[in-house]
């Protein structure tokens, strides 16, 4: 319950993360940034912000592995600190932040599956957790925004990444990670007003790929869009689409230069700087954002956890964006 003033309902502070200048940060188990798990909260007090796992990749067309990415981001995690300069604030100061563990996934049935990662995302953001989730593949987006939609209607959505992902079916399934905000606008589930991809690149099946996601009302910012116009231009193109509408943010790891995120399932080359990204997600300072997440990271093909640390910093960065709307 929210404080009020001179009522007895004040919430008692924030628990913060394993201070790193008592305990070294290599020690113990890793959660997301050394944050309490959700569990260790005090009885009926609710994360502000819940970072949650969604370890699934049945759903991939191509390299496998992004199941394990919730345990190498928490583990990549263990060097961030509590103060975010990019974003001039304290996340876990302000408000309380925890990592709610991972959601057990079905990774044979993927119609259970979806219906497991609704129901438990569903149940932490009706206990008002905002959700920065960490996949998984591409797929776990579209029961993440039938979460949103239920709880703020059809969300804007900014889709970072290097695919499209509204393709229709592969092998004639329709649920994959090519194709989950195909069928979240076929759902309704979308502002198709305030769509948009950012940092797209490489060959496509046919010309029709185009045309088919401008009709979902899909715009675009391509990887090479950024590299020309600039950080600054983009995201000022990219808050006036989405203006005060709740928004929904996605990130494909893969919008990424292999370079800066080899660990993943379809790379491609030509992509942006992890520099860019996070200057780009900065520039969302502001606006209605709602929740988040980061997808296919996948572990067996990164190196030196290039793929996995750069992760862990794009989810620290949306974890502040929320944590800065308050509790
Ligand atoms: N969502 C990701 N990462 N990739 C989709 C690629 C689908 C394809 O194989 O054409
Ligand atoms: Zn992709
Ligand atoms: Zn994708």
């Amino acid at each position: 319950m929210a404080s009020t003033e001179g009522g007895s309902t004040e919430r008692p502070a924030p628990i913060g993360p394993v201070d790193s200048s008592k305990t070294p940060r290599y020690a113990g188990f890793a959660t997301f940034a050394r944050l309490p798990r959700l569990d260790q909260l005090p009885a009926g007090e609710k994360a502000d912000v819940a970072v949650l796992g969604a370890p699934f990749d049945s759903g991939v067309s191509y390299r496998p592995g992004a199941r394990f990415a919730p345990a190498a981001v928490r583990e990549a995690s263990r060097l961030l600190r509590p103060y975010n300069p990019g974003l001039d604030f304290s996340p876990f100061e302000a408000v309380q932040v925890a990592d709610a563990g991972d959601i057990s996934i079905n990774p044979f049935l993927l119609d259970e599956a979806l219906e497991q990662i609704e129901a438990h995302s569903g149940e932490l953001v009706g206990a008002g957790s905002k959700l920065v989730t960490i996949g998984g593949d591409h797929t776990i987006a579209l029961p993440l925004l039938r979460t949103m939609a239920r709880r703020h209607g059809p969300v804007a959505l900014l889709h970072f990444d290097a695919h499209l992902d509204t393709w229709d079916t592969y092998f004639g399934a329709p649920y994959t990670h090519g194709t989950p905000f195909r069928r979240a606008f076929e759902e309704g589930i979308l502002d198709s007003s305030a769509v948009a991809h950012v940092g797209t690149r490489g060959p496509l099946y046919s010309k029709q790929d185009l045309s088919d996601d401008q009709r979902m009302g899909f715009g675009i910012v391509t990887s090479a869009d950024v590299m020309r116009q600039g950080v600054d231009a983009v995201v000022q193109a990219l808050r006036e689409r989405i203006g005060s509408r709740p928004l929904y943010v996605s990130i494909d790891i893969d919008v990424l230069d292999p370079a800066h995120a080899p660990g993943t399932g379809t790379p491609e080359a030509g992509g942006m700087t992890s520099r860019e990204l996070l200057e780009i997600l900065r520039g969302l300072d502001g606006l209605n954002l709602v929740g988040a997440d980061v997808v296919e990271v996948a572990p067996p093909y990164d190196h030196a956890e290039i793929t996995s640390v750069a992760a862990a910093h794009v989810a620290y960065d949306l974890v502040t964006l929320l944590a800065m709307q308050g509790r």
